[in-house]
């Protein structure tokens, strides 16, 4: 039970607390035969449960220590092998909860890397009779890949999400019709370029039921896919009308999902001001400006669910 702070006459009481070992990096190598598979990741692990007395009187009781955190972590990508981020979490933060009365609560958050072949294959390498090499990688540049697993002996909630991911348009984007004030200077836009670093979380409505598990990575592979078609296809007129249609075409098309929240940067492009050197500008030159931006966020649910995404992804 919660031991009294040891001057119980201050005022003074603990709030939520976690500890964990945060930033694992693990990289884990599945070795078939000459055919490598790379699993990079970097897993922080975040535990809440009875932990008073640590913090009041220094008890380290009910304390598994973070290095111990750590190595599991480790141990756990030889034992149970790395099949999606999602799935490691999970294995993990049930480890956590189960195996320790302390721990009530696991959250394990991960970024992942994705890496990809060389291609060495006889078509690609210009040699005839080249070997093809199945164990050289390059890391892939495109996004990074977020998953966060939180289990509190009941309920699970699987949010995962990508950051990093840079599209444009270079035309079907227009602004216009917007509100003018004394201090509005902004041109009215009829083409313009529209591009933005997508930052997206996505809620899984799975309660745990193994029968009922998503595909992991090809749930990631279709969000991905569906995001970016309708960034691609949506003729905007905001860039909060092309977040909502990402976001709605992953809930259309995803019944796994329920939830999804996207935070995006509008990367102004500002067209140069070519005529001091006798030059036309017609929609050709342009300054890409990093600061201020626009920054536009909204969460796109399905009907009838509650909003469980923190409202700022920079906390998640
Ligand atoms: O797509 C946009 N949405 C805005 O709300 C906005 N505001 C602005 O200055 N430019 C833009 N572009």
């Amino acid at each position: 039970m919660t031991a009294q702070p040891p001057h119980s006459a201050r005022p003074v009481m603990l709030g939520q607390n976690q500890y964990g070992k945060a930033e694992n990096r693990v990289v884990r190598i599945v070795r078939d035969g000459d055919t490598h598979h790379i699993k990079d990741l970097n897993v922080s692990v975040a535990l809440s449960g009875d932990m008073d007395d640590v913090h009041y009187s220094g008890s380290n009781a009910s304390v598994l220590p973070t290095d111990t955190t750590k190595n599991t972590v480790f141990a756990f990508a030889k034992e149970h092998g790395i099949e999606s981020a999602e799935q490691f979490g999970i294995h993990l933060a049930r480890h956590f909860v189960t195996s320790q009365e302390p721990i009530h609560r696991a959250r394990i958050r991960i970024e992942e890397y994705a890496w990809e072949r060389i291609d060495t294959s006889e078509a690609n390498s210009g040699f005839i009779g080249a070997e093809e090499v199945r164990h050289s990688f390059v890391r892939r540049g495109q996004e990074t890949r977020l998953a966060e697993i939180t289990y509190d002996g009941e309920t699970w909630q699987i949010i995962s999400g990508l950051k990093d991911l840079v599209v444009m348009n270079s035309t079907h984007s227009e602004f216009w019709g917007y509100v003018k004030d004394k201090y509005t200077t902004l041109p009215e836009a009829y083409d313009r370029i529209l591009a933005t670093e997508v930052s997206g979380r996505w809620r899984f409505n799975w309660n745990g039921d193994d029968q009922k598990t998503p595909h992991w990575e090809k749930s990631y592979e279709q969000v991905k896919k569906h995001m970016l078609q309708a960034f691609a296809e949506t003729y905007s007129l905001s860039l909060q009308q092309t977040l909502y249609q990402m976001g709605a075409r992953i809930i259309n098309h995803r019944t796994e999902i329920d939830e999804v929240r996207f935070s995006l940067p509008n990367k102004h492009h500002f067209l140069v001001d070519l005529e001091p050197f006798g030059l036309k500008n017609d929609n050709e030159v342009y300054f890409a400006a990093d600061r201020p931006y626009g920054l536009i966020e909204a969460t796109i649910l399905r009907d009838g669910t509650e909003p469980l995404i923190p409202v700022d992804l920079t906390n998640l």
